[in-house]
């Protein structure tokens, strides 16, 4: 099917001004002004007064759901599609946690196989919190050179009173894996790290980048904002060429516990120059656990995919260019994570394209060139919504 997006502001994510978008089945074909099409059908979409941004990139979601940290009845529940659909997310890249026990990769990776089925892109970590990590043949290297969809290893936790305690050994010879899978198949093979309260923070990472062939790059480590000394000891991290990952998915009691509001840390690091390190994830379906001094459980939330894009929203409204705040989601993690076709406005790319209103809320969502939502409804349902 044809589609033709006509006067809209187009958000690369570099704004490019007015311009029409040709979508020719699952890819941009062209963008420029005036396009007219004639001789076949086409599906005419206004873009008047809305914007045209990359489909967003949720790259830490726990698809089948996760938690488990109050016991079996904190187990969180698996995504729906409209859930991410609402979101703007077009990319989504699931995960195990905590529970690397009764939540399987081959669970893990049937989902993913759904919704795709169901219209989105998706990708998987293998791997859970837990060092050595479970893995669906064995081995991180199989995992990674075998199964398509697996492009890297997470969620490994590290400087948490719930992680396996991994030492430098485990973690330098994971992390060289994952490279050098990565390597003989194409893909990132980034180690996406787990980052808890614990004060050790990033210094593992930061020995092994220091101390062995392996680049900071291969590290993608996340909820960075936390608490204050992890996101100052983050900026450090980027400053030294890493990626740092801020959660969206956040609770109240959090911020009175010290949590960096993403936005915040958001346009913390894009005014030090930093904006081409940084991403948001929203850690969506998994659990936003509380624990008190002695480690005690007091109760917990669970992420929420819309969340990525409410960060983005917030950023803005304090001040963010959209077209610097909208990488967090777009162009930076496709680059992180070597996502062909992905992340930008772009001809020949995937046709992943979200449009939003003057107000930045999420109005229209085409992914692999097909609607997902129009004029703030959604179009495509999950099988068993
Ligand atoms: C960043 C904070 C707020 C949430 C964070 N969530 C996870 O890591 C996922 C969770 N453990 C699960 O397995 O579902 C945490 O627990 O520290
Ligand atoms: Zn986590
Ligand atoms: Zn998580």
């Amino acid at each position: 099917m044809i589609k033709l997006i006509k006067n809209v502001e187009v958000y690369m994510p570099e704004y490019i001004g007015k311009r029409d978008i040709l979508i020719a089945h699952d890819k941009i074909s062209k963008i420029g002004d005036s396009i007219t099409v004639t001789g076949i059908d086409v599906e005419v979409i206004d873009g008047k007064g809305k914007k045209a941004l990359p489909g967003f990139i949720d790259s830490h979601v726990h698809i089948t759901g996760g938690g488990g940290e109050g016991g079996y009845k904190t187990r969180t529940p698996e995504i729906v599609l409209s859930d991410i659909i609402k979101g703007g997310i077009t990319t989504i890249i699931g995960t195990l946690g905590t529970d690397g026990v009764t939540r399987s990769l081959e669970n893990l990776y049937a989902k993913a196989k759904a919704l795709e089925e169901e219209g989105v892109t998706t990708y998987i970590y293998t791997g859970a919190y837990r060092v050595p990590t479970v893995t669906f043949t064995g081995s991180i290297m199989k995992d990674l050179v075998l199964i398509d969809k697996v492009i890297g290893v997470g969620e490994i936790a590290i400087s948490d009173h719930r992680s396996s305690q991994p030492n430098l050994e485990e973690l330098k010879r994971l992390t060289a894996d994952a490279r050098v899978a990565g390597i003989l198949s194409g893909k990132a093979g980034v180690v996406n790290i787990h980052m808890g309260d614990g004060k050790d923070g990033l210094n593992k990472l930061i020995e092994i980048a220091e101390t062995t062939e392996i680049p900071i790059t291969q590290f993608y480590p996340t909820h960075i904002n936390r608490n204050p000394y992890l996101f100052e000891q983050g900026i450090q991290f980027a400053k030294m060429g890493g990626f740092i990952d801020f959660t969206t998915s956040s609770d109240p009691l959090f911020y009175d516990e010290g949590e960096v509001k993403a936005s915040i840390a958001l346009k913390t690091c894009i005014e030090k120059g930093l904006g081409d390190n940084i991403t948001f994830t929203s850690d969506g379906q998994g659990s936003l656990p509380n624990f008190n001094e002695k480690g005690e459980f007091i109760g917990l939330k669970v992420g929420r995919v819309t969340s990525l894009f409410n960060e983005v929203r917030d950023a803005v409204l304090d001040g963010v260019q959209l077209e610097q705040a909208v990488k967090a989601i777009t162009s930076n993690p496709a680059k992180i994570l070597k996502l062909k076709g992905k992340g930008k406005i772009y001809e020949g790319y995937d046709a992943d394209i979200v449009l939003v209103d003057e107000d930045y809320y999420v109005d229209t969502v085409i992914s692999k060139g097909h609607l997902l939502m129009k004029n703030k409804k959604v179009i495509a349902m999950g099988t068993f919504e």
